[in-house]
Formats: C-alpha cells, sequence, structure tokens
C-alpha cells in the first residue's frame, strides 16, 4: 500500500507519517522545502520520539520524499499510483496541492480503486475545502475524474512543537494523539488506520477539537504574550493566562453542550486533560508558534470569532472570548507576516485611515449587524488606541 502525504512538516512527520507507516504505508512525502526533501531521501529511518509522561520512541521506516515544486509529474505519477493522499500544508496552502492531485487523477487508471483523500488541517472541512479546489481546477474534466476519489473529512490532534536544529528529520511530539474520520465516505472500504475512530457525522468533532484544543491554545499563547511570556508553559503558570484562557474554555464548551449535547461533565473533563497536554514540561513549545498566522485564526470560521459569534447569537457570554480575541490583535511576533500585517492595519486605525468598522468587518468577516460585531470594533478601538 502507497500513501503520498503532501506537508512534511511537524504534524506530517510526527503524527500522520508515524501513523501511516504502522498501518503498513509505504510513505511518500511531498514538500517544497528543498533541504528537507533532500534530508529525508538522506536517511533510511527517522524517530517520532514522545516527550512526556507514557511517551516511547517509534522508528519510521519506508518512506521516500519527492520535491513537488520541481517535480510536479513524479508526484503525479505517485498520486495516480496511490492508495491514499493525506495532507498536513496548513489550510491555505490546499488550493497549491490540488493541481497534484488532479493531475494524478489524469494519469489514474479507472481500473484501481479510489484514491482516498483526507487533508488533516486545523480546520472545519478541510478535505472539502481541498475538494472544491480539486473540482475547480478539473473543471469539465470532473465528470471522468470524481469516480477515482473518495474524500473524507478528518480531525487531528496532537502537539507537535517546532523542532530544534540539531535533530535532523526526527521529531519530537506529545505522546497524546486523536485522528477522527468522518465514515461514510469510504462504504464499506475504510483505511485501517492504528487508534483512527470513524465517525457518522464528523461537525461535533471537529468543532469540540477546534473550539477547546485550538481555541485554548492560541488564547494561552496571546494572553501569554501580551503579558510578556515567550512560552506556553510560562503562560500557563501565570495564574492571570491559566484563568483568561479557562474563562474562554467554559464558554465555548457551554456553546458545544449546547449545540451538539455534549454533556457539561465530559466537557469539564475534556477541557482538564487539554490544559494538562498544554502543561506538559518535557515539551518545550512557544507562545509565537502557537500564535502563528492571527489573521487566520482570527477569520470568520476559526477558533474565535466562530464560537464567539454563534455564542452571541445565542445571548450566551463571550467576555472571555472577547478577552483571548483583544490579546490576539495586539500579537507581535517579528517572523510572522501575518502578525506584522495585523499591526501594519491596527496603526492605520489609529491614524484614522481605516475605521474600526473596517477594519472589524475586514479581520472578522462579520457584518455591523451581527451582535458580536459592536463587541469587538470596541476591543478594535481600545487595542489600536
Ligand atoms: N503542529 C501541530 O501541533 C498541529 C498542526 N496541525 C495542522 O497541520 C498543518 C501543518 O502544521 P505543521 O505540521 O505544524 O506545520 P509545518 O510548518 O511544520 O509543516 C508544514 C509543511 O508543509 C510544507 N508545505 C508548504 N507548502 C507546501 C506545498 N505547496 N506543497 C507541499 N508542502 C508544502 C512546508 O514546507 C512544511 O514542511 C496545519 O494545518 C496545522 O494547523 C494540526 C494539529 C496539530
Ligand atoms: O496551525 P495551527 O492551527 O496553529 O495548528 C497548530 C495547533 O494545533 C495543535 O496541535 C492542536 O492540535 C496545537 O498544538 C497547535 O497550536
Amino acid at each position: 500500500m502507497k500513501a503520498v502525504h503532501f506537508g512534511a512538516g511537524n504534524i506530517g512527520r510526527g503524527f500522520v507519517g508515524v501513523l501511516l507507516h504502522q498501518a503498513g504505508y509505504e510513505v511518500v512525502f511531498s514538500d517544497v522545502a528543498a533541504a528537507l526533501v533532500d534530508a529525508l531521501n538522506a536517511a533510511d529511518s527517522y524517530t517520532v520520539r514522545e516527550a512526556g509522561e507514557g511517551g516511547r520512541d517509534t522508528t519510521v521506516t519506508g518512506f521516500r520524499a519527492i520535491n513537488s515544486a520541481a517535480e510536479p509529474q513524479a508526484v503525479a505519477q505517485e498520486v495516480a499510483e496511490a492508495h491514499l493522499v493525506t495532507t498536513a500544508v496548513g489550510p491555505g496552502v490546499l488550493k497549491f496541492i490540488a493541481q497534484h492531485i488532479v493531475d494524478g487523477l489524469q494519469l489514474r487508471s479507472a481500473q484501481l480503486p479510489p484514491l482516498q483523500v483526507m487533508a488533516c488541517e486545523n480546520a472545519v472541512r478541510a478535505t472539502d475545502t481541498l475538494r472544491g479546489e480539486v473540482e475547480r481546477l478539473a473543471g469539465s474534466q470532473w465528470p471522468q475524474l470524481r469516480a477515482k476519489a473518495t474524500f473524507a473529512n478528518t480531525a487531528v490532534d496532537r502537539i507537535v512543537p517546532g523542532q530544534s536544529g540539531d535533530t535532523g528529520v526526527d521529531v519530537t511530539v506529545e505522546p497524546f494523539y486523536e485522528w477522527v474520520i468522518e465514515s461514510a465516505p469510504f462504504g464499506g472500504d475504510r483505511p485501517q488506520i492504528p487508534g483512527v475512530h470513524f465517525v457518522p457525522d464528523l461537525e461535533p468533532y471537529i468543532e469540540r477539537k477546534l473550539f477547546t484544543v485550538n481555541t485554548g491554545h492560541a488564547s494561552a499563547a496571546y494572553l501569554g504574550s501580551a503579558a510578556g511570556h515567550t512560552t506556553i508553559a510560562a503562560s500557563l503558570a501565570d495564574p492571570q493566562v491559566s484563568g483568561g484562557v479557562e474563562a474562554a474554555l467554559r464558554e465555548t464548551s457551554a456553546l458545544l453542550v449546547a449545540k451538539h449535547g455534549f454533556s457539561a461533565a465530559d466537557m469539564a473533563e475534556y477541557r482538564a486533560a487539554i490544559l494538562q497536554r498544554f502543561r506538559n514540561p518535557a515539551l518545550p513549545d512557544t507562545t509565537t508558534r502557537v500564535g502563528r498566522q492571527p489573521l487566520r485564526k482570527l477569520s470568520r470560521k476559526e477558533r474565535f470569532i466562530a464560537p464567539a459569534a454563534e455564542a452571541a447569537e445565542l445571548g450566551m457570554g463571550v467576555d472571555g472570548l472577547l478577552a483571548a480575541i483583544s490579546a490576539a490583535l495586539t500579537f507581535h511576533a517579528p517572523e510572522d507576516d501575518e502578525a506584522a500585517q495585523l499591526q501594519r492595519a491596527l496603526a492605520e486605525v489609529h491614524q484614522g485611515s481605516v475605521t474600526a468598522d473596517e477594519f472589524t468587518a475586514e479581520i472578522t468577516g462579520l457584518g455591523p449587524e451581527h451582535p458580536l460585531f459592536p463587541r469587538i470594533r470596541e476591543e478594535v478601538r481600545r487595542c489600536a488606541g
């Protein structure tokens, strides 16, 4: 069995790659980072080190890597012959992966079983987004190609921090992982991957994950950074920050209970386990990594605005989420393009060339009629000074 995995970064090697290896797939990593591709091809194996209580090392073998920018035809050929395609490139990059899938499906024999495609990104219905791009690029050819692939949405959860430069392609991860996949697209032919759960309806799971793990982690990063901390551990050791994270998560939990019927007790347990994971002392993680790409994280369907908007529509509390959003608005990270762009936009509000209304609409995607809009505009005015 062969899997082509796009994005040989932290989650690619430390989560998807290792599980596909354990499932018996030959993994062909495809990435645009030439040095990473070369390093993977120079290695016979790499080690996934689980840091923290109960952690163990796993050796991954049986992989290759291809530079998809330099050798798109080779990637298409691999996709044409593969059983499975996965991605972990970031939601904004999926549109660039779509062409490789279209090219691969064009070369794929109609006699082969459908290619199973899953985007393992932190976003609701990321695989649907990828499929939409594939359809758009395939255009009039889509009717001939559609039977050659099956697309399934997934939710992936494992903290894989930035790796120190001196460990090569080895990767340090937390021991915990969760991979939930929607079952319907596969019919009777589900991929057999260790530890994976199949569910008929993914929406409650991806929202529970995104609006708890990711809202909580990002809140720790933004509130921690605003308080002068550079690591997640130091942020959560600050009672002011951990109290702020818990306040935001109590609000998202209340929404998830109301919307999806999770029990309040289960959500309290889920939150506690997650905060424990964030505090893992063996896992070095920084506020700049966890807070990366604040524009994405502040967008309409993401971990802050989506739950806060729904909570506001239902008349539920959003003060904790607003405090985290406010901290996100002032997030400074010199090497992060989106953080720099956000600060430039906020400076324009300060100078008066952009109004707080325009900024709020642009960053959050909310219309002025939305009940959350005036609350965020107030934070924008305060942060812009
Ligand atoms: N790191 C984590 O703890 C978790 C990350 N995720 C999600 O996984 C995805 C990847 O995150 P990380 O692995 O942390 O990021 P990363 O930056 O470590 O890895 C991304 C990889 O994608 C590659 N890439 C970029 N453009 C590409 C293209 N056009 N074609 C092929 N490869 C390309 C990059 O060179 C890089 O190696 C994101 O959507 C993230 O939200 C999900 C759960 C946990
Ligand atoms: O690109 P994003 O959305 O920040 O994804 C990485 C996040 O996902 C998580 O691993 C949670 O699964 C967090 O550790 C991390 O902050």
